[in-house]
């Protein structure tokens, strides 16, 4: 079966909330998720915990926060879902399937798992995730697409990421199908979240609804 998003509308997801006003925007805009990249210095869009539990006591409700985490304890992760800070968790490192399990025993919060697509074989491989959602990346926030050509079959809620902008989720969608879309720098502006380009891409895809 190929279980694409069939009929309902398409999801979409800012990712890389920073700032205050970044809540501003995604309020205005009212995206079904906001990401948050916790704990990972490396990203210039990185949070602190504490940041992110002051970020999301202002998000509007509706919009579900998501934990983005590269290699975290499981421990915080379970905290911050069990505490109501995140709704989901996105693992966007090295997780393998122990890692799962563990986090598991922890939470029954739901997990996305991410997967940098490199082949067709990256993309069979993420299939197998025990994850709730599965994201297809092409890193880690590198806006830049992987080849959509990798992705053949897929019987399970995914999600989209990489490279996508308000100009070419329509088409992205349209072509793929994904359960849900995911951006980052496609909504910024010289390394900031953009207000007009969240509202641009809220409203593609208000404007797809009932057509994909
Ligand atoms: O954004 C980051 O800096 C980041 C760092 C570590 C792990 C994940 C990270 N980003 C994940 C995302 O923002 C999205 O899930 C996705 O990669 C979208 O990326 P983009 O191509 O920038 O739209």
């Amino acid at each position: 079966m190929c279980d694409k998003n069939t009929g309902a509308a398409v999801r979409l997801k800012i990712c890389g909330l920073s700032r205050p006003c970044d809540i501003d925007y995604v309020n205005e805009a009212h995206p079904d998720f906001a990401g948050f990249v916790v704990n990972y210095p490396k990203s210039r869009r990185s949070v602190t915990p504490q940041q992110l539990a002051q970020l999301r006591a202002h998000l509007d409700e509706g919009v579900l926060p998501v934990g983005v985490f590269v290699n975290e304890a499981p421990e915080l992760v379970a905290k911050l879902l069990n505490d109501g800070i995140i709704s989901l968790a996105q693992l966007h490192g090295d997780e393998d399937e122990n890692y799962l399990k563990r986090l598991r025993t922890l939470t029954d919060g739901r997990l996305i798992q991410a997967f940098t697509i490199r082949s067709e074989k990256d993309a069979k491989l993420a299939m197998q995730s025990t994850a709730d959602y599965i994201l297809l990346d092409n890193g880690k926030g590198t806006g830049e697409r992987f080849d959509w050509r990798f992705i053949r079959e897929i019987s399970r809620p995914w999600i989209l990421a990489g490279g996508l902008t308000p100009e070419n989720i329509r088409q992205a969608a349209e072509s793929l199908r994904p359960w849900a879309l995911d951006l980052s720098s496609g909504v910024e502006t010289d390394g900031y979240k953009d207000r007009a380009k969240i509202l641009a891409a809220a409203a593609a895809i208000r404007n797809m609804a009932g057509i994909i």
